[in-house]
Parts: structure tokens; sequence; C-alpha cells
């Protein structure tokens, strides 16, 4: 049974990747379902300790993702942790200190894309939504932008906590460059997609630099 005390499809666990389109703004009931299955299985996985090393060995990955691709001056969007995630604070603070802007996202109401405002270390970090936190920094435009994700698979697709906060977000930034960042463990064969799910080009784990479609 799901949270909502509702019965799983089973169609929706055999063959995520087929079920059918819907025609309005949200995904379709069993596409929902499928997804928010999939979240509940990727949640607890999270609970498994980590390595000591592995958040390092990721931020190191992403850290060298930006200077391949960006220069001193170039504005980077991360994330502020929430409890379970991946900690970023020292890729902060390296990406500032190497002349990077570092941008967090303000989380706005459900159905609206994020809004970015710079971090820099010590400033005055602000509850939001969902009990994130933001920095009360100016509000800018990233020049490329990390992605959280629950899961994601080898095509580049991934699953978030349900907001579709970075598919709308991602959409209205025009092709800016875009990883997904995530722990290994969080690879699975196929994310359930709709159409509003757009492919990231390249997923940063602890153990390699994924381009995806390669
Ligand atoms: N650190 C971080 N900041 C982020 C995101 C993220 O994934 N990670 N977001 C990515 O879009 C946006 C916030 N979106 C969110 C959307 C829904 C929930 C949510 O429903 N949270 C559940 C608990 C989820 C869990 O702990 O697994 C809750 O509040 O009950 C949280 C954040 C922007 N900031
Ligand atoms: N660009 C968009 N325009 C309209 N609706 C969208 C857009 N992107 C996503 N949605 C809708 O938002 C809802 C949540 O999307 P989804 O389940 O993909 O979220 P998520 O990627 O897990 O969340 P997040 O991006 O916040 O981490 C779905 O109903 C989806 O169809």
């Amino acid at each position: 049974m799901s949270r909502s005390g509702r019965a799983e499809r089973p169609t929706a666990m055999v063959a995520p990747h087929i079920l059918p389109q819907h025609d309005s703004a949200s995904d379709a009931p069993a596409l929902a379902e499928a997804k928010a299955a999939l979240r509940r299985r990727l949640r607890a996985l999270r609970a498994a300790p980590l390595p000591a090393d592995t958040p390092a060995a990721l931020c190191r990955r992403m850290a060298d993702c930006v200077r391949a691709g960006l220069r001193p001056g170039a504005t980077v969007a991360a994330v502020w942790p929430l409890p379970g995630e991946i900690d970023l604070r020292g890729l902060c603070a390296e990406l500032h200190h190497g002349g990077y802007g570092v941008l967090l996202p303000e989380t706005p109401p459900r159905g609206h894309p994020l809004r970015f405002r710079l971090w820099r270390p010590g400033v005055p970090m602000q509850a939001g939504r969902f009990g994130t936190l933001h920095p009360d920094g100016p509000v800018a435009r990233p020049d490329f932008v990390f992605v959280p994700l629950l899961g994601f698979d080898r095509r580049g697709f991934r699953l978030g906590y349900g907001g579709g906060y970075y598919d709308r977000t991602l959409a209205g930034l025009d092709s800016v460059p875009a990883a997904g960042y995530g722990l290994s463990a969080q690879e699975v064969p196929a994310v359930p997609v709709g159409r509003h799910d757009v492919p990231l080009p390249v997923i940063v784990t602890e153990r390699e630099t994924i381009r995806c479609g390669a």
C-alpha cells in the first residue's frame, strides 16, 4: 500500500518507462505513483551509513567539473543541505575561495521555479519552505547548476523530492549547463519519466562523472 492508503499499481512497478503520457501539466496518476514508490525506496536507502571518504570524493569531482567548464567569476548554483543529504558546504566554501559566485536556491510555492541568491561564508541564512535555508544575498542567474537528486539513471533522468522545482527552473533558464550529483548507490536502471522530465547531460557521483547518453 502507498502512504496515501491506495494500492500501488503493478504496471508502475514493472515497466515505469512505458507508462502512458498525460495531457495536463501534472504527471498522470500512475506515473506520479511510480515516482512516489521509487522515492520511498530511495529515501530508505539513504539511511545507510556512508564510508567516511564518500562526501569528500563527491565534492572533489564536483569541484573538478566546475573548474573544467567555467572560469572564476562565473556563478554556480549548489544547495544547502537538508537532513540526510550530502553536505555541499565544503564545496561551496571551496568554490567561493576559488573566485566563483556561489548561488543557493530559495524555495518558492509549488509550481514556481527556484530563485537563486548569492552566498558567501558567514552570510545570514533564512528559513524557507520544506526546511530549506537560503542566503539573504542578491538574486542572481547561475551560469551552471548542480541538481540534487534522490535517484538517477544512466540516461540522465533524475528523481527529486517531487516538487518539480528543478525541471521548472532549468526549463526557464534557457539551456544553462547543469549536472546532477548524488551517490553511486542512488543509481536505478530506469527512472520513470513524464513529459516535463529533461535528462541531464552529466551526473557526478563519488565514483565517476557520467556523460549521459554518451
Ligand atoms: N538541499 C536541497 N535544497 C533544495 C532542494 C533539494 O532537493 N535539496 N530542492 C529540490 O527541489 C528544492 C526544495 N524542494 C523540496 C521539495 C519538497 C521537499 C519535501 O517534500 N520534503 C519532505 C521530506 C523529504 C525527505 O526528507 O526525504 C518533507 O518536507 O516532508 C523538500 C524540498 C530547493 N532546495
Ligand atoms: N516544467 C514543468 N512545467 C509544469 N509542470 C512540471 C514541470 N516540471 C515538472 N512538473 C510537474 O511537477 C510535478 C513534480 O515533478 P517531478 O515528480 O518530476 O519532481 P522532482 O523532479 O522529483 O522534484 P524536484 O525537481 O523538486 O527535485 C509533476 O506533476 C510534473 O509533471
